[in-house]
């Protein structure tokens, strides 16, 4: 789809118009929204509004999805005003996206206590009330939601996290302020401008080209084991961190190395999630676990994986129960390394 942007460019004698593509017309707008504090200001008026309360989104139940409600500006004055607030306090919100039709999307947490601000935190129970939904913690609630909310609701608790943590400067002390969109904060004092970060992390799913190594940190789920993860440290590059990361936690070597995507994770901090493929070389797969970093390291088959890949998580534990082998959820991109694993497994199998 594609629409006129309005830019023109003068070209010897007339304007011609450029066809700008629904994506590049979005994106502009948004760098407008963040570059533009009155801009911004306007795009709430037709904006609407998710909400969090102490980083927890406001989520309702649908049999066994989770919807995400979203209020109009008129519908959050109302809100505000019913708690004795003021309008003031949706200047706190961030900008977190836009619609194809330029309907800017932000979000709000109403419960957050932080000393610096002159906001109190609302009544969690009261609110949910009047909401007709609940503030729900998100990592409970990645399992019910489409892949869309939950991208947005990552984003948004992120962004909501870093601003949380960001009140002061480092240099000076003083209270920094926020831009209107939220994509920056500023120390009056120092003139220093931060911006939100992410701690770039690698993901792996090692291979010996029959089996792929999977392991597990005793905070997981029971029974739950994904590829191996862990930050980059500064200074590194990506196949660096790689090749540290497998030898340091389980003491193999990596011979190759293959990008295959990457994700934004909001858990606990935000992190750039860059998934890789890796082999090491078919003699040498005698694992060393590093205890300090996990709790168990082990082979697993292509019938093993296409097994846990069928089941249906989470599980709840049954007393003196041992849970079955399982795998991250669909929204993580560790299930997505191991999945295209699989894939190639098969058509690899095909082709012999
Ligand atoms: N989306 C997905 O599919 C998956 C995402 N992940 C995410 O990847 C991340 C990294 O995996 P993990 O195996 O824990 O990493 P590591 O193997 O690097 O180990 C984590 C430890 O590294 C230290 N550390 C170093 N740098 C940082 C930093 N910038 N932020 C926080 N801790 C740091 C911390 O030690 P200390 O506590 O001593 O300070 C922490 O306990 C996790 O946040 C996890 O949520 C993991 C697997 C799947
Ligand atoms: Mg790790």
């Amino acid at each position: 789809m594609f629409l006129y942007y309005g830019i023109a460019c003068k070209r010897k004698s007339f304007w011609c118009y450029r066809l700008l593509s629904t994506y590049v017309t979005k994106t502009r707008y948004l760098f407008e929204l963040k570059e533009d504090d009155d801009a911004c200001k306007k795009a709430q008026q037709t904006g609407v509004f998710y909400l969090f309360h102490g980083l927890a989104p406001l989520l309702q139940t649908s049999e066994h999805r989770y919807l995400v409600p979203r209020l109009s500006l008129l519908e959050l004055k109302r809100l505000l005003g019913k708690f004795g607030q003021d309008a003031q306090r949706i200047e706190d919100s961030v900008l977190i996206g836009c619609s194809d039709q330029h309907e800017a999307w932000f979000a709000l947490d109403l419960g957050l206590n932080i000393s610096s601000s002159i906001y109190a935190s609302l009544p969690k129970p009261e609110m949910e009330t009047e909401l007709k939904g609940s503030f729900i913690e998100l990592r409970k609630a990645i399992f019910q939601l489409n892949s869309m909310d939950s991208s947005l609701l990552f984003t948004a608790q992120a962004l909501l996290r870093w601003h949380a943590n960001h009140q002061f400067c480092s240099r000076s002390g003083q209270p920094t302020k926020k831009n209107m969109a939220g994509s920056k904060r500023v120390c009056p004092s120092s003139k220093i401008i931060y911006y939100p970060q992410m701690a770039p992390v690698v993901i792996t799913l090692v291979s010996d080209g029959v089996r792929c190594l999977l392991a597990r940190q005793s905070s997981f789920p029971k029974g739950l084991y994904s590829a191996l993860a862990g930050f980059c440290d500064i200074g590194e590059s990506v196949e660096e961190a790689v090749r540290r990361e497998v030898a340091e936690e389980v003491g193999l070597e990596v011979e190759r190395l293959e990008y295959s995507a990457s994700q934004h994770w909001p858990f606990p901090n935000s992190s750039l999630m860059i998934a890789c493929h890796a082999t090491v070389k078919p003699g040498q797969t005698e694992i060393q676990v590093n205890l300090r970093e996990l709790e168990a390291a082990a082979w697993f088959s292509h019938d093993e994986v296409a097994t846990a890949l069928r089941r249906k998580g989470p599980y709840i534990q049954q007393e003196n129960e041992t849970l079955p082998f399982s795998l991250p959820p669909r929204l993580a991109i560790a299930h997505q390394l191991i999945k295209e694993w699989m894939e190639r497994h098969a058509c690899s199998s095909r082709l012999a």
